[in-house]
């Protein structure tokens, strides 16, 4: 018997069905339909864009594998996304993607070809001598400044990131050094600059990298030998991105090698984008000579948004997901979830997925219940710097005096705590926390966190600072 939709698709998802847990199999599979099979082409029925963009995130790999058993190397996959509306009795939403703007002209349909989204940077060293080569830009295009929307938290950073992007190299905000806490944009407008500049100046060679991977990548280029042709590479990019600089703290060979680069680049008038967790000034383990190069330039901070920043992010994210969404429930997400935008874009993803899965409408109730569960079941992350500054103010003195030599009682105390805490927090190690928390070594660390716990179960009133430090640091 020949082919059809119905039996390609139910192969598929019995592979699928023994490679995932069953939460997620029912979840992300079960509402799928297989609705046509031409050739190698297998259309299948999703019920939202954002469930369309959840499997392209987290299961390419798996459907790329099981269709290529069922249908060869040849075999496509097509989306059909059709969401019922789940107010009155309106027509289906249908979609065009990647559209950014929602339509409703009909049963729309795109060929999206199985394949990885985010291209790795292959053989990332050329010869030198040879300049003329296609570096790839790593760039996200929908990290854009179109849907990176503007407020008073990030109007400094944005403006600057604009300028830049009109006159990369040309301006006094070389470096651009974009800085602020999780979750705010950072990554996001570090993009759009690099879009922008690409849209602007085609020809110009843009790099954006993290400073994890620039890091993994010197580390391989000294174990092959190749370190000259490292340098060589990045001294030939127009304007380098580099996200997550404070990552470099404690390496002193990529510190080194990334002040050459950045010195090479600045003389050369090409443009370099930093972004960091933290202030040049709270960088710890970064060198001097290092650090005062990142002041060369403008450090723009990104704050946490307003409400009406955050309301505009809501409308505009549910507008680009073709969702509506009734007025009290985006003002009720907004004044719920305040610091972070990733965890602000989690919960409406969270509410949208609950609606179109279980055809319920978006209700108040039903926004109350996922906010609850996922800002309860987000484990903030917390920095040592953070943990070291709750824990001062909490016993009112500063934290150069928590890091100091003394061994006064209630310093000791507080320093512990702190250290406590960061073990506690942080996936640092013991002799990481030491090192910022007033150059201790792993032993004393250690001997801090059993002290904490020892004095909790004996000693009532520190208990009392052990609960309070807690909530104010996960609350
Ligand atoms: N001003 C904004 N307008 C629209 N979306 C935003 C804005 N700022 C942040 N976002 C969105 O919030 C999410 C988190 O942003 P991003 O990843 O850039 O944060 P980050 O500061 O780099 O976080 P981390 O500290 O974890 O690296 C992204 O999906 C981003 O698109």
């Amino acid at each position: 018997m020949g082919k059809t939709a119905e039996s390609v698709w139910g192969n598929c998802l019995s592979f699928i069905e023994d490679n995932i847990t069953p939460q997620a199999y029912k979840t992300w599979f079960s509402p799928i339909k297989a609705v046509k099979l031409s050739d190698a082409a297998l259309s299948i029925q999703v019920p939202s864009k954002f469930f369309y963009e959840w499997l392209e995130e987290h299961y390419v790999k798996i459907l790329k594998v099981a269709l290529t058993k069922e249908l060869g190397e040849t075999a496509k996959l097509v989306y059909v996304i059709k969401m019922e509306n789940t107010y009155g009795n309106k027509q289906p939403f249908t979609e065009r993607i990647p559209s950014e703007k929602p339509s409703n002209v009909g049963n729309q349909q795109v060929d999206v070809p199985v394949k990885h989204k985010d291209p790795e940077l292959k053989n990332p060293f050329v010869i030198p001598g040879i300049r003329n080569v296609k570096i790839e830009s790593q760039l996200n295009p929908r990290y854009n400044f179109e849907s990176f929307l503007e407020g008073d938290s990030n109007r400094l950073a944005r403006s600057a990131g604009l300028a830049v992007s009109n006159k990369p190299g040309g301006t006094s905000f070389n470096p651009l050094l974009v800085f602020g806490g999780v979750g705010l944009g950072k990554t996001h407008l570090a993009h759009a600059i690099g879009v922008q500049i690409k849209e602007h100046y085609p020809e110009r060679t843009v790099l954006y990298i993290s400073a994890e991977k620039f890091t993994q990548q010197y580390i391989e280029s000294v174990k092959k030998n190749n370190r000259n042709d490292f340098i060589h590479f990045y001294q030939l990019i127009d304007v380098l991105i580099v996200d997550d600089i404070q990552l470099l703290s404690g390496k002193a060979g990529t510190q080194d090698v990334f002040f050459h680069i950045f010195n090479h680049l600045h003389q050369n008038g090409k443009q370099v984008i930093l972004t960091s967790d933290k202030a040049p000034v709270d960088m710890q383990d970064i060198e001097q000579r290092l650090l005062s190069r990142f002041k060369w330039g403008l450090s723009a901070e990104l704050q946490q948004p307003d409400f009406e920043t955050r309301i505009s992010i809501i409308k505009n994210k549910l507008f680009r997901d073709g969702v509506e969404m009734p007025e009290e429930i985006i003002e009720f997400l907004a004044n719920n979830i305040k610091t972070n935008i990733r965890e602000l874009e989690g919960a409406i993803i969270s509410l949208i997925a609950h609606s179109s899965f279980n055809k319920r409408e978006i209700t108040l109730d039903l926004a109350k219940k996922i906010v609850d569960n996922y800002v309860k079941n987000t484990k903030r992350e917390v920095s040592i710097d953070y943990i070291q500054k709750v824990v001062s103010d909490y016993f009112q003195m500063d934290v150069d005096t928590l890091q100091s030599k003394t061994r006064k009682r209630h310093i000791v105390q507080a320093r512990q705590l702190a250290m406590f805490f960061a073990k506690k927090l942080t996936k640092a190690s013991l002799a990481s926390i030491g090192s910022q928390i007033g150059s201790r070594d792993h032993a004393t660390v250690l001997h801090a966190c059993k002290t904490v716990d020892n004095l909790a179960s004996t000693d009532k009133q520190f208990r009392k600072f052990v609960e309070d430090l807690d909530k104010k640091l996960t609350m």
